[in-house]
């Protein structure tokens, strides 16, 4: 651990740091962004609902014994997701959130099949989740961008349909850049998802499923060799492949690392055995995310404090840290260039006496 890191002031000084420090995060999911106070709101609407508000009851019903349960309790958070005006007060509070974080930018996982699949019209979901994106960019500064995922353990149906949404041209919503797969790995094979993907790049979509989460490094190469990944979700089991470690540096493949994820869902046992340190080592580009935040009792400011810990981070590190995401994020060249610059102008003024 750093001497910064060790003493008290240090560590105040480097989270008041971390919480200024312009951010762009590539791996957070729209309902698993839902706060106690969002989650609260939604219950209200529809008070049938088994999900608790009390935020005490919260941190009690988001604790899970795996990852099964964990995907149990999430899809029990769809639930409250019923009508356009639920989706659109969502993404739009979910904004406020990340603005707060100084988040400018980010690239929100969305599953729409399981918001169409339950009754909301489709056209009136991209409507909601448009509208809010505008309004969060005009009122909060942060620049929203969608990733449509295709919920895996549902099936090649739901692979279809999540395909059909995100490529239609009456329905693609403006602000989608990528095409991704989720929930459990486990039973679900990369390689049958391959024509979705497929057609979803050859309509300009990039290519970021979850891989290597909760299963074997085979599962990442499935993904890159089948999936034609850009970018892995997670990506966890790839420190047990060194020739995995060594091709994802040779070609710029980003890991979306959610460190406190990794443990809520009990996919790494604990913080020390995190790989997240053999993945710089081996010059992977290495970007820190929250996945679901309010879920996992985290935030993106606080993944950043875990990565400094684990990685003994200082300011320039962080920073550093927090420009591999501009990097592997999917912004055009010139909004690259702006938040990059944002977050060294930052860095100068906090490290000038
Ligand atoms: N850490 C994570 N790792 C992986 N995925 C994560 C993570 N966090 C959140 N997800 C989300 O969970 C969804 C899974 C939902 C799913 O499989 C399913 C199956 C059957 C029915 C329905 C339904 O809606 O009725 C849904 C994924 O699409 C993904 O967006
Ligand atoms: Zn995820």
């Amino acid at each position: 651990m750093t001497d910064q890191l060790s003493t008290r002031e240090g560590v105040r000084d480097l989270h008041t740091f971390i919480a200024g420090l312009p951010k762009a995060e590539l791996h957070v999911h729209h309902v698993g962004s839902a706060s106690p106070r969002i989650v609260s709101t939604l219950a209200a609407r529809h008070p049938d609902s088994q999900v608790p508000t009390d935020p005490e009851a919260l941190a009690d019903y988001f604790t899970f014994t795996d990852f099964a349960h964990f995907i149990q309790v999430y899809l029990s958070v769809v639930d409250l997701i019923r009508t356009p005006e639920d989706v659109r007060l969502l993404t739009y509070e979910v904004a406020r959130d990340m603005a707060r974080q100084q988040v400018r930018y980010a690239e929100l996982t969305i599953t729409p099949w399981s918001s169409t699949r339950r009754g909301i019209d489709e056209r009136a979901f991209m409507d909601a989740i448009e509208d809010a994106r505008k309004a969060a960019e005009a009122e909060f500064g942060v620049v929203l961008r969608w990733c449509f995922d295709i919920p895996g353990e549902a099936g090649l149906e739901a692979a279809e349909e999540t395909l059909r949404l995100a490529t239609d041209d009456r329905l693609r919503p403006e602000g989608l850049v990528s095409f991704g797969l989720g929930g459990p790995e486990i039973g679900v094979p990369r390689p049958q998802f391959k024509p979705y993907f497929d057609q979803a790049i050859a309509a300009g979509l990039r290519s970021v499923p979850h891989a290597g989460e909760t299963t074997g490094p085979e599962t990442v190469w499935d993904a890159l060799n089948e999936l034609r990944a850009e970018r892995i979700g997670h990506g966890t089991s790839s420190a047990q492949d060194p020739k995995l470690l060594a091709h994802l540096a040779e070609h710029r493949i980003a890991l979306e690392v959610c460190p406190t994820s990794n443990i809520a869902t009990r996919a790494v046992r604990t913080f020390d055995e995190h790989p997240i340190k053999e993945f710089t080592r081996a010059g992977v580009l290495v970007t820190i995310n929250s996945d679901d935040p309010p879920m996992f009792g985290t935030d993106l400011n606080n993944e950043y404090a875990v990565a400094a810990r684990l990685l003994d981070l200082d300011e320039l590190g962080l920073a550093a840290l927090a420009k591999n995401a501009v990097q592997a994020s999917f912004l055009d060249p010139a909004g690259k260039t702006r938040l990059t610059e944002e977050i060294d102008t930052y860095a100068s003024a906090w490290l000038t006496p």
